[in-house]
Parts: C-alpha cells; structure tokens; sequence
C-alpha cells in the first residue's frame, strides 16, 4: 500500500471538485484565566489545498488542539482568522466533521442512531439519509453491528462508529484529536489502513493531531511540527515519498526514507525548532 498517493480529483466525488482551501491567517490566541494570560498559538500562518491529509505533532500543551479547536469553529482566535474558501469559519458547521480521542457514542442510541444523529437533527429525511447511513457503516466495516449498543462494541469499533458519524455528514473536511491514542497497538494499526483506505476514496481534507511521530509520518502527505507553548510552526514538511508509492505498510515502515523523516520530526520536536 502506498504510504503518500498522489491526491487526484475523480470523476465521481463531487467534493474533490467542490472542496475548498483551509486557511490559517496569522493566528494567536490568549487564553484568559484569573491568575494569568496564557499564550497558546503565535502567528500560525499556513494554507491546505483540499484533499491534503495533515498531521500535526507537537509537546503536550503546544496548542494542537487550541488549533483545532479553531479549524472546528468552537473557538475564536485572540489575532487573526481562519477561512474555508472566502468564508471565514466562526462557528460549527457539519462540512468540518469532528472526531475525538473518546468517541463519545450516545450511550443509549444503538450505533446505526449514533451514525444518523446529525442528519436527523437537522430535520432531513430518512429516505434522504438512510442510505447513506448503511453506505457509512459499510466503510467502517459495522454493517453487522448496526444495531448493537456502544457498550457492546471495543473500543476501536467505537472509535469506527465515531468517524462514521462525522463523515455521514458529508463533511469537506476531518478534524480529528488524537484520535487512536487510546486504542492498543494492533487496533491503532488496522484503523489507519481504514482511516488512509477511507481518505484515498473520500478524498477529504484531514487534520489529524498525535503524539506520534510514526503516525504521522506514516498517514500524513504534510506534516506540522509545532514548538512548545505558544505553538508556532516550527517545521512544514511534505512527506510524499514517490519511491514508497507502491510498497507494502510494513515495508514503509521499514524504509530508509521513512527512517530518515521519523528522525528529522523528532529531532524538530526535541529542539523545538526547525532542525
Ligand atoms: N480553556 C483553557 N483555559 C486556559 N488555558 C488553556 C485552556 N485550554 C488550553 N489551555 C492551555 O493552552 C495551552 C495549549 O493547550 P492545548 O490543549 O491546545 O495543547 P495540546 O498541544 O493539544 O496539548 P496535549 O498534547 O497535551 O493535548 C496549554 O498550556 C493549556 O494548558
């Protein structure tokens, strides 16, 4: 499997075509508390073509999620603005999809209810959504557990479930908060060949914030180092690799070349600057 493809637009995904730019003008943020100013971003400044599959690395308390949380629309920033084409981004809204450490499944809808909750909310017809909702569970590979309860799933088809909720929204672009840190390794493994599989056929812009150099290596076409508090970005680096194009996961992983960017993100990391 490859480890960066080339992101073409096809011909039947009209959100290759439609999707538009995410851009990151110039962000700081303050965060305000009785005792303290707390400065978590410093003039982040970047821009992401559609299709784009970003990870984001950084010290704990870098600001990863504070930029996130941004890209989501919960938070505004203290300097500087966010935009999605010529819109700048100011509050929720389902074309940016939303996916957690914990997968945070309603505890009481079984895990088909869980996919359908957005479309239902906003009042759109079964017959307009219920395909798509089986479309989605067959991604994530829960056809068979549609009807089961979150408690009876593992944690990674929780996690499967939550990502087929956010994309039932037909979402431009996926926001995702370290979301395998809590799997053990085997699982964590499995859904990111699901993860880079569902991204190769949605063709959706992807944020994706770990602690992991490997992850991020191993998913991203781009990868942003950001310093310790406040967060700048202190590396922006392409990972495509051409030579990797055709080889196998564990191959990849085995590569010199995947050896070599592993070793330049954590050494970037460990200096908290461009190396
Ligand atoms: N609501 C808040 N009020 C005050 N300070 C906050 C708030 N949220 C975050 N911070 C501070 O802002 C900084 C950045 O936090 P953020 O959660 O964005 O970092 P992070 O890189 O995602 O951390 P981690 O990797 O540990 O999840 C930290 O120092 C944190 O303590």
């Amino acid at each position: 499997m490859s480890m960066q493809p080339e992101v073409t637009a096809s011909a039947g995904d009209a959100h290759a075509t439609t999707a538009e730019r995410v851009a990151i003008e110039h962000v700081s943020h303050w965060y305000e508390t009785n005792a303290e100013n707390i400065q978590a971003l410093s003039d982040i400044d970047l821009r992401v073509e559609p299709g784009e599959f970003v990870c984001i690395v950084g010290a704990s308390g870098c600001g990863k999620t504070t930029l996130l949380q941004m890209l989501a629309g919960f938070l505004t920033p203290t300097e500087g603005r966010l935009t999605m084409g010529s819109e700048p981004i100011t509050q929720p809204d389902p074309v940016r999809g939303v996916v957690f450490q914990q997968p945070n499944l309603y505890p009481w809808l079984n895990v088909r209810d869980n996919v359908n909750f957005g479309p239902r909310m906003r009042n759109e017809s079964k017959g307009s959504y219920g395909p798509r909702v089986e479309q989605m569970l067959e991604l994530v590979g829960l056809a068979d557990f549609a009807e089961r309860a979150p408690y009876e799933l593992s944690g990674g088809m929780q996690q499967r479930a939550a990502i087929a909720r956010a994309l039932v929204n037909e979402p431009d672009v996926l926001l995702m908060d370290e979301p395998f840190g809590a799997l053990d390794a085997l699982t964590r493994e499995r859904l990111q060949e699901e993860l880079l599989a569902i991204w190769r056929q949605t063709r959706k812009t992807v944020f994706f914030i770990t602690h992991s150099v490997e992850e991020a290596v191993y998913l991203g076409t781009r990868v942003l180092v950001m310093s310790p508090r406040p967060g700048r970005v202190v590396l922006d680096r392409d990972v495509r690799v051409p030579a990797l194009r055709d080889a196998s996961p564990q191959e990849v992983r085995a590569s010199k070349e995947f050896a070599e960017l592993r070793e330049e993100i954590a050494l970037t990391i460990y200096r908290g600057s461009d190396v």
